[in-house]
């Protein structure tokens, strides 16, 4: 009988995590989440456990694993509860685990996936974030340490589903990637009404249910930046064989250019239960509870060219892939601050883009600070550390 695959759950209780979960769910005889990792949401974790019964659980505040441990004790679970950014590692790389969803967001997820990628496991990547930061120090850890990457961003899955499974043949495919885009709430909106949209109307994305950081990256298209960059990476391409087009109906999730100008896209409603559930099962396909995609619902589908000022954040990825290396740890930094800050309802929307170009400008990589984790870090704090200060600073 074939072993079923033993899943570690990194950010469990987020959107990316709840529909991994869900995927697991429906083929108790393939997967098995073996560890789940929360990090403010006890109560879910809790339920999670009880549903899943994973052999660890692990949330960050010492007084919060100890009440959690009780609890699943109580309820007569053997489950053990870790605690703290350390045992996130330690998980990502344990010997009992085969595979990793790298579902935390933010530049936090980093130190856990570089763990996963050195100890080779089937790293499965919605956290682009890690990505954006890591870089080619990522890629490098990924390649020593023999790590099946895979990815779960919606873009890039529809990619790596269209590419040959060998990648050595990639090359020879590919002409150039063109990212689809939703454009996101504020496609349409006057230009000028953009400093008074509310976090609640950032985040009502037109066709995805999505946490509420990657939501406010969509409305500012900061998303599609990040994920050029991630694109970069994954697909190991320069920016000139990047492009970026706009899609509203987001059911071309992305599209490969090939070299005799055939073109390829990956279709489907927009539920990330498809690009999760391929990420699990490659290279075979499974059944992932998404609903049937009926073209005959769409009158047309529509595709246009991103506006650069309506859209400064995609700019300023741009920028910062052109850039020195550790550039784009530098954007995802500043950006990360500003959109807490716009969440928080202390910025305003177009003073994230205004911030971030802010730190590009201010916040300069030093050489040292890409060739290791403990320098990204740095970078990464020392950046930060800028843009609260900008913040301070009208
Ligand atoms: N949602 C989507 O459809 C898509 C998401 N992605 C990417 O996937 C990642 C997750 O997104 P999404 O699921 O929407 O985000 P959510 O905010 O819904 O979930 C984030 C998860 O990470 C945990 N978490 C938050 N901060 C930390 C931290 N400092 N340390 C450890 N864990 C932490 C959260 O724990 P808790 O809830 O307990 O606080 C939660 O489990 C992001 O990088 C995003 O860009 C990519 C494509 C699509
Ligand atoms: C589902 C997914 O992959 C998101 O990254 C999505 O692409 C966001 O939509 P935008 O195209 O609006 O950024
Ligand atoms: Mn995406």
């Amino acid at each position: 009988m074939k072993q079923r695959l033993r899943v570690c759950v990194l950010g469990s209780t987020g959107s990316i995590g709840a529909n991994t979960l869900d995927v697991i769910a429906r083929h108790p005889e393939r997967f098995e989440a073996v560890a789940l990792t929360a990090h403010s949401r006890a109560d879910e974790l809790f339920q999670q456990c009880l549903r899943h019964r994973p052999r660890w659980a692990c949330l960050p505040d010492p007084a919060a694993a100890l009440d959690l441990q009780r609890r699943l004790r109580e309820a007569g679970l053997s489950t053990e509860v870790l605690q703290g950014p350390a045992a996130l590692e330690q998980l990502a790389a344990h010997p009992e685990v085969d595979a990793v969803m790298a579902a935390i967001v933010g530049a936090a997820g980093l130190s856990p996936c570089l763990a996963a990628a050195r100890a080779g496991k089937r790293l499965m990547l919605a956290n682009k974030e890690a990505l954006v930061v890591g870089g080619a120090f990522f890629m490098r850890a990924v390649q020593a340490g023999g790590a099946t990457l895979l990815p779960v961003d919606s873009e890039h899955s529809a990619i790596f589903q269209c590419l040959p499974e060998a990648r050595a043949r990639w090359p020879e495919v590919i002409d150039h990637l063109v990212l689809t885009a939703s454009g996101g709430p504020f496609r349409q909106r006057d230009p000028d009404s953009l400093h008074a949209v509310t976090p609640d109307e950032a985040c009502a994305h037109p066709n995805w249910i999505m946490g509420r950081k990657i939501s406010v990256d969509s409305a500012s298209m900061m998303n599609k930046g990040l994920e050029l960059i991630e694109a970069r990476w994954l697909f190991d391409l320069p920016p000139e064989r990047l492009k970026v087009l706009i899609h509203p109906q987001s059911i071309v999730h992305s599209m490969v250019v090939c070299r005799d100008q055939s073109v390829l896209a990956q279709l489907g409603t927009p539920d990330m239960r498809v690009p999760i559930a391929y990420a699990l099962s490659f290279p075979e396909r499974i059944e992932s509870g998404a609903a049937p995609l009926n073209l005959l619902d769409f009158a047309a589908l529509q595709f246009e060219a991103p506006d650069l000022r309506r859209f400064p954040a995609l700019a300023l990825a741009w920028q910062a892939l052109r850039g020195p290396e550790g550039s784009t740890a530098v954007l995802n930094a500043a950006n990360e601050v500003a959109v807490a800050s716009f969440l928080a309802g202390s910025l305003r929307f177009t003073g994230i883009s205004e911030l971030v170009a802010r730190c590009l400008e201010q916040v300069l990589p030093a050489a040292d600070e890409v060739g290791s984790v403990a320098g990204l870090l740095e970078l990464d704090a020392r950046t930060r550390a800028k843009a609260q200060e900008l913040l301070g600073k009208p």
